[in-house]
């Protein structure tokens, strides 16, 4: 990757309601273009439906447009296939969801360890990696408690540790601190704002929650958005 830019151009995304029917389309996005620079912590705000987890699932090539091109550090990942599509982001990307997904069988350390499977490291490199990012979400501690031994808010922090144990340049987090309380909320973005701050981690973070925005150093609303294609200028609502 060049830079982590995030540029979506002239995006179509429509979805078949039902593969026997025409008719039954939804189109979510018509001509969306978007451009997200480096170093950015963007919350992508909007009512429900709008189609912001769907943006998420195509900058992170869970998802393909219809039409249009996804552009990633420079890369058109939109005409990957799935298999490039898996390496790629294994390399480049961080998922972090409402929920965690840690699997209850396996220690947060395991949990962390696990995206590393995909890559070259041996096992005691893997060991070393998973353990920096426990300790940069100070989870250390934790590293030998399964999930079920944990608080919601500590759940989160592995599955952000999970998400950053790659070295990805960009985190993509989904209603990050929707199951949370208003206090572990706030720790969780405070460490999302950090990862950002010191560690140039570029962060598009979908939320319903006024507070988390405040976090991010960009609102997009996707509700009044526009985006001038002549001038290439985008108008965002702040909050
Ligand atoms: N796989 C799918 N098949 C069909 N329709 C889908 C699919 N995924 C999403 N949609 C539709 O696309 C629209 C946008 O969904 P999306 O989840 O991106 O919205 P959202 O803004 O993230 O909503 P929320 O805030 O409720 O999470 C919705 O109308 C949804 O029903």
């Amino acid at each position: 990757m060049m830079n982590n830019n995030i540029e979506l151009k002239a995006i179509n995304k429509t979805y078949q309601k039902s593969k026997n029917s025409t008719d039954n389309q939804v189109v979510v996005h018509d001509n969306f273009n978007l451009k997200i620079n480096s170093g950015e912590f963007v919350a992508l705000m909007g009512p429900s439906g709008m189609g912001k987890s769907t943006l998420l699932h195509l900058i992170g090539g869970l998802d393909k447009p219809t039409s249009g091109q996804v552009i990633i550090g420079g890369e058109q990942i939109n005409n990957l296939n799935e298999s490039q599509l898996t390496r790629w982001r294994a390399d480049n990307i961080g998922f972090v969801f409402q929920s965690h997904h840690l699997l209850p069988v396996l220690t947060a350390q395991a949990n962390v360890e696990l995206p590393l499977a995909l890559t070259h490291l041996n096992k005691s490199q893997r060991k070393h990696h998973a353990a920096t990012a426990l300790s940069l979400v100070s989870m250390a501690d934790r590293a030998k408690h399964f999930p079920k031994e944990l608080s919601g808010g500590q759940e989160q922090r592995v599955a952000i540790a999970r998400a950053i144990v790659s070295d990805p340049k960009i985190l993509l987090c989904d209603e990050p601190t929707g199951n949370l309380d208003r206090k572990t909320a706030d720790e969780i973005l405070s460490l999302l704002a950090k990862l950002n701050k010191e560690y140039g981690k570029t962060i598009v973070m979908v939320t319903h929650d006024l507070k988390a925005a405040e976090y991010a150093s960009k609102v997009i609303n996707l509700e009044t958005y526009t985006y001038d294609l002549k001038a290439h200028n985008v108008q965002e609502a702040r909050l």
